[in-house]
């Protein structure tokens, strides 16, 4: 079998194992999970489990000091966080994080572009068709948008680097019901559009209804993971584990 086809077969994310720490405070204790191209992956869990500290590590932010971490073929652990972006993860991060003082437009094509040749990528058209607000909002600074504007914004800009994953953390909260439903709305049609995305939520309904598979976090480690079907059909694991 050729290199290329056994990158095919492997998962598109690989995190096998990984201790993070915060200078001498450890968060991660061998924490796994995958993710395969086209899945949508959940990380569940109670706050301050190790949900963020995932993601931090996988994108570079806040390196792992053990463990492994594959994506597309490439040993990411020690990558630094410019290069594991380059090679195709789009991050929506806790908090947005958006520029204020660009314009929508501009914080839309800041760091656009289809470095990996995908073959219907992202434009600016297509994102306005996604959340036409964008498009209204176009010439107005990013600080000035709505809580979900911003969102939408982070979405958007995610989306334009068209990212092989797309990783959301915590991108429903505080945000006004309305506002909710329009962003699962993008969810599962990115999720129908063959996008691989792994995202942090606490809404487990909206969560079962789109996802494929969920992996519950507990102290810094993956206690359990299955299918959204798994997951419903065991209410114990909800309240033992995410205090539903
Ligand atoms: N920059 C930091 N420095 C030190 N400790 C941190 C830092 N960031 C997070 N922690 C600690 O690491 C632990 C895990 O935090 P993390 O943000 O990964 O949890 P989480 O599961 O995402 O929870 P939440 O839903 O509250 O965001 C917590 O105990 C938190 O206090």
């Amino acid at each position: 079998m050729s290199d290329e086809e056994l990158v095919e077969l492997a998962p598109l994310l690989e995190v096998e194992d990984i201790e993070t720490c915060y200078g001498l405070s450890q968060v991660l204790f061998g924490m796994s999970l995958s993710v395969r191209t086209g899945e949508m992956v959940a990380l569940l869990g109670r706050n301050g489990m190790g949900k963020t500290t995932t993601i931090r590590s996988i994108m570079g932010l806040t390196p792992a000091r053990a463990g492994a971490i594959r994506f597309a073929g490439h040993e990411a652990r020690q990558l630094p966080s410019f290069r594991i972006a380059q090679l195709g993860i789009g991050l929506v991060p806790e908090g947005r994080q958006i520029f204020p003082n660009l314009t929508v437009y501009e914080n839309l094509v800041a760091a656009s572009g289809n470095r990996l040749g995908a073959a219907d990528p992202w434009t600016l058209e297509k994102i306005h068709a996604l959340f036409p607000r964008l498009a209204e909002r176009g010439a107005n600074m990013g600080g000035t948008l709505s809580g979900g504007e911003q969102q939408m914004l982070a979405i958007g800009r995610a989306l334009m680097t068209n990212p092989r994953l797309l990783i959301l953390d915590e991108a429903t909260e505080g945000l006004a019901p309305l506002i909710r439903d329009e962003i699962w709305s993008c969810l599962s049609l990115l999720k129908a559009r063959g996008q691989s995305i792994l995202v942090i939520d606490k809404n487990v309904e909206n969560l079962t209804r789109i996802c494929d598979r969920h992996y519950i976090i507990e102290r810094g480690r993956a206690v359990w993971s299955g299918s959204s079907e798994q997951l419903i059909a065991e209410p114990e694991l909800q309240h033992r584990y995410l205090g539903i």
